[in-house]
């Protein structure tokens, strides 16, 4: 059967290529991987090619350092009609052993298209533990205060 998978982890190398003159890798090396990962687990809920709506909240908590293990965590916390929110942590830590430190965090909407680009609908993602219900809660409470921001937004924005 394909999608209804929740959840998934990427795990990789922080290479050279992705650090910038601080020795440090890249905000937007790290936003790559939250988008690939964001779209992975979209995907993998829906079983179908979806495409990113919306990041935001994103929180740059920790650097991370080139030669790092690093660990992009998505799921899914609350789904629409075509629309999957999904929670990500990236870690990072020292691959020679198992510690790892929070870096990054952030919320990614990922819709679900079919072949003609048009949205189309997922499943249904129901919590079903305390802590699952909260997310879903808290998702739903991020909706209505993106509202707002959005008017907010309206003023910069030229077309
Ligand atoms: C592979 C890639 O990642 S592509 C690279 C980056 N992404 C893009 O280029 C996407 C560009 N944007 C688009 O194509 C369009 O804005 C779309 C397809 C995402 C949405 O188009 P819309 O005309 O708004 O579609 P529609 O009104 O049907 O909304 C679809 C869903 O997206 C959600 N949505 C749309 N815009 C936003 C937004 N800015 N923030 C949060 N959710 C949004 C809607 O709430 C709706 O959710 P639901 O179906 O679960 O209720």
């Amino acid at each position: 059967m394909s999608g209804k998978e929740r959840q998934l982890t990427l795990r990789f190398l922080a290479e050279p290529a992705d650090v910038n003159f601080g020795g440090k890798v890249h905000g937007g090396a790290v936003m790559k991987w939250i988008d690939l990962a964001a779209y992975a687990c979209a995907a993998g809920w829906s079983g179908k090619y979806c495409i990113t709506a919306y990041a935001g909240g994103i929180r740059f908590v920790k650097p991370i350092h080139v030669g790092s293990i690093v660990e992009v965590a998505a799921k899914v916390i609350y789904t629409g009609r075509s629309s999957m929110h999904i929670a990500l942590d990236v870690r990072a830590g020292d691959p020679k052993n198992t510690k790892r430190y929070l870096t990054t965090h952030c919320i990614v909407i990922m819709v679900a298209v079919d072949d003609q680009g048009q949205t189309t609908d997922v499943p249904e993602w129901v919590p079903e533990t305390p802590e699952d219900i909260e997310l879903r809660d808290s998702a739903i409470r991020l909706m209505d205060m993106r509202k707002k921001i959005g008017e907010e937004m309206e003023a910069h924005i030229q077309s």
